[in-house]
């Protein structure tokens, strides 16, 4: 059985309008796929709706499997035990994901609490470790309240935060997208470490086409609530001579990534 099945997910407003349709995809343990598509495509909405957060008023329907449990119609009760051990999500702004009145140390600790059962000196002792591993090893940081420490900090503090429970997934919806281009390069590549050395499954969203080649060359295009097309990033960039899968969009995307390519040759 798949890590992750989705199988005809849709997800509905509060006015009827249909944000995402007919979406179906399986995930195995241990490997990664991109969702990538335009702004309002309806990538972040998938994503809630696979870890049963959807905000209030949103309906989703069809079947999302996560490890073995059913989450579209599932009660709160049954989706809790779910986060963090089966899940865990990166959002794009991690002032979101943090509480800004919590120092920073204690934030990861809560997580390693709740899952690990640890507690004192054992408790501080992993949530350093946590903190070092996504190279926050200035002590400084622990003490720090998330107003205090940098953009890139503060998203290395929520992935040490989504790692701790140690989740079989990782769903990252648009994590470097807040970031300047340097930190954001330094963000893929410690996912990209640790989605590895974890052996975790990965779930990566964004709208750019190139920093999704950077983390899987899996993935699923969505524009207008729907996946356009699926395959490999070889398959997508090879897309436009291939009249099969000559969606505009798809075009569009491959064209701006080469010309980024280019411009960065150029250099
Ligand atoms: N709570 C909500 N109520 C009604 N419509 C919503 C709600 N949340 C999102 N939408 C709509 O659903 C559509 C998909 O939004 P979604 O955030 O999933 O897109 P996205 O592809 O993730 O884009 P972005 O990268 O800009 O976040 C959009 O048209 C959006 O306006």
């Amino acid at each position: 059985m798949s890590l992750l099945s989705v199988t005809d997910l849709g997800v509905t407003a509060p006015t009827g309008r249909a944000l995402v349709t007919g979406l179906t995809f399986d995930l195995e343990a241990g490997s990664r796929l991109g969702l990538i598509g335009e702004s309002g495509s309806g990538k972040s909405v998938s994503s809630l709706a696979i870890t049963g957060l959807l905000g209030a008023g949103l309906t989703a329907s069809g079947s999302v499997l996560l490890d073995g449990v059913q989450v579209v119609g599932a009660a709160e009760r049954r989706l809790v035990p779910l986060r963090g051990r089966a899940a865990s999500v990166v959002f794009q702004e991690p002032l979101t994901a943090l509480d800004p009145l919590m120092r920073i140390g204690r934030q990861v600790q809560e997580p390693i609490a709740r899952h690990r059962g640890l507690r004192g000196a054992a408790l501080r002792a992993a949530a350093v470790e946590a903190l070092a591993e996504v190279s926050l090893t200035d002590e400084r940081i622990a003490r720090a309240y998330p107003h205090e420490i940098s953009g890139g900090q503060r998203q290395r503090a929520a992935i040490a935060i989504a790692l701790a429970s140690r989740p079989k997934l990782l769903i990252a919806d648009e994590p470097t997208t807040a970031l300047d281009v340097t930190v954001q390069a330094e963000i893929l590549a410690l996912l990209d470490r640790l989605v590895e050395a974890r052996g975790m499954a990965l779930l990566f969203i964004s709208h750019d086409l190139a920093v999704v080649s950077a983390m899987t060359s899996d993935v699923i295009v969505m524009r207008d609530g729907h996946a356009v097309k699926r395959g490999t990033m070889d398959a997508l960039l090879a897309a436009p001579s291939d009249p099969d899968s000559a969606d505009p969009y798809v075009i569009e995307l491959v064209r701006s990534a080469r010309a980024l390519d280019a411009m960065l040759g150029e250099k």
